[in-house]
């Protein structure tokens, strides 16, 4: 019944590996999960050069390590797929086509009647045009949804995300969870002191001024061949908080 929607500071932050360890953590609660992605720029070709399922539910799929799933393969869980790997608003132009909100609503809805919780996956972060007259965040202001924002230790990290938490803030939505992805952690060119101290400033930013939202950290998953296989194995000792839902 309820839809969480779950964006991030920017693009390639973990949004998809965020929203699949979250599905996979619920169904491992016994809550019936689905996910859904708002809309999908740099999809390829199928054989028959039709559009295909959006890469990002694919992921999603593997990390909650079930197959595609009926509302995959009719194409209610992303109706809207594009070739340019852009904005969508750029992608759509490109394409000469016409993107609809209201059957990205109906898409959802659909998918809510099924299943208790619908992680929504936005492209990019909160501010990116879904269309030009559309930003994310007004679609989510018009529906509702709660927002599960992940961030991450790179530096800069911490004014994304203090700009991400002022804009949700003037359209007065709630922050249901701030996701700390350490996918910048391992990398040569990440500082730990400051990967570190961006935690606990964001630790205590939060519970000093978003008391009931959610802190959560991701694992980082060493599983590279995760394009190629069925499944990725998500540590079973990451659980998520028994009030999370
Ligand atoms: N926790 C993690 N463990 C291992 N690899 C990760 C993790 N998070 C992200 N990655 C890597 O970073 C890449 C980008 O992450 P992801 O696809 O989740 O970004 P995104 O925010 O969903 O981007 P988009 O805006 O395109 O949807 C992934 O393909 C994966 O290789
Ligand atoms: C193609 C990419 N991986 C995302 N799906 C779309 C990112 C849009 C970002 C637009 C922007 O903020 O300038
Ligand atoms: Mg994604």
């Amino acid at each position: 019944m309820s839809v969480l929607f779950v964006s991030g500071i920017d693009t390639d932050i973990g949004k998809t590996y965020a929203t699949g360890m979250i599905a996979k953590a619920l169904m491992t609660q016994g809550i019936s999960v689905i996910t859904q992605k708002l809309v999908q720029t740099g999809v390829t070709l199928d054989n028959d050069g039709k559009m295909s399922i959006a890469d990002d539910i694919i992921t999603h799929r593997r990390l909650m390590g079930i197959p595609l799933q009926s509302y995959d393969l009719d194409f209610t869980t992303c109706p809207y797929r594009y070739q340019k790997p852009a904005s969508p608003h750029l992608a759509v132009k490109l394409a000469k086509a016409v993107l609809d909100p209201k059957v990205i609503d109906n898409a959802t809805r659909c998918l809510q009647a099924d299943y208790d919780v619908v992680l929504l996956e936005g492209a990019g972060g909160l501010l990116v045009p879904i269309i030009e007259q559309l930003l994310t965040l007004d679609y989510i202001a018009t529906q509702g949804y709660p927002i599960v924002l992940v961030t991450s230790g790179r530096l800069g990290s911490i004014n994304h995300t203090l700009l991400s938490l002022e804009a949700i803030k003037a359209r007065g939505l709630s922050v249901h969870s701030i996701v700390y992805n350490p996918i910048h952690d391992t990398s040569l060119n990440t500082d730990n002191e400051i990967a570190t101290s961006t935690i606990e400033f964001l630790k205590n930013h939060i519970q000093q001024h978003y008391p009931t939202t959610h802190w959560l950290q991701l694992p980082y998953l060493n599983d590279t061949t995760l394009p190629d296989n069925q499944t990725a194995s998500v540590d079973k000792a990451w659980v998520l908080p028994s009030n999370f839902i």
